[in-house]
């Protein structure tokens, strides 16, 4: 399977038009402290454990995208996406438990602003707007992590031996997981082909960057978890 293409279609229009949000998410320090394998395991669990809330959120926002799509290629399109985040969680739980957290622990645990702010604003596109806006909102996470995963694998400062974060790292630069990014990407062209994404661009940018802000400040929530850690 050949590697997605992240500047093409209206992907990389609205990547591009992202500019240095984009920069900041996807070459976050939190993500090449991860890739060098340095960075500080509270960090990496405050991310984690939050990451477990913000999955759940996401698959309502899949769901609530499935519910809105006209076609059954479309629909199973959505619905592998919800099938791959349901699958995804087994690998928080397992990191968690190797920290002694029981998933009943990071359940209750209290949500972070960050969480709420990112996983509520995607929400609210999908309860306000159309399926094209949905499915806006969510491509920074789906297609960035594709980006992020697959730039570490490939980056000469990405350190996998003796690095407590390499499943995490494998785990996006996986041919499945590629495979359910570029069908993430197909959905996106035919539904914005459908409902003129061309004359929307603006609010569709809007929408876009301000989610990739949100995942910025997602890896920002687990280094402040660090700083407030040594106070
Ligand atoms: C904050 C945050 N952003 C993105 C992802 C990655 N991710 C979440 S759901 C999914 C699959 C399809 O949507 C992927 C790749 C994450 N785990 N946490």
């Amino acid at each position: 399977m050949s590697t997605p293409r992240f500047d093409s279609g209206l992907y990389g229009q609205l990547r591009q038009q992202a500019g240095s949000a984009w920069q900041d998410y996807v070459a976050h320090p939190f993500v090449r402290q991860l890739g060098a394998g340095t960075l500080p395991a509270p960090a990496f669990h405050r991310y984690l454990t939050q990451d477990y809330l913000f999955l759940i959120h996401f698959a309502r926002a899949w769901a609530l995208l499935v519910s809105k799509l006209q076609t059954l290629p479309e629909m199973r399109t959505a619905t592998a996406a919800l099938n791959a985040i349901v699958n995804e969680l087994p690998l928080h739980v397992g990191y968690c438990a190797s920290w002694g957290l029981s998933e009943s622990e990071i359940a209750h645990q209290p949500e972070a602003a960050e969480t709420m702010n990112y996983t509520r604003y995607v929400l609210d596109i999908g309860h306000t707007g159309d399926a094209l806006e949905l499915l806006v909102a969510l491509m920074p996470c789906v297609a960035g992590y594709a980006e992020i995963g697959l730039h570490l694998l490939h980056d000469a400062a990405t350190v996998l031996e003796n690095n407590p974060y390499a499943s995490w790292i494998r785990n996006y630069g996986d041919r499945d997981y590629l495979a359910s990014v570029q069908a993430a990407l197909n959905l996106l062209e035919t539904v914005g082909q459908q409902s003129g994404a061309e004359s929307r661009l603006t609010r569709l940018s809007t929408i876009f960057t301000t989610a990739t802000r949100l995942e910025s400040a997602f890896w920002q929530m687990g280094l402040n978890a660090v700083t407030a850690g040594a106070q």
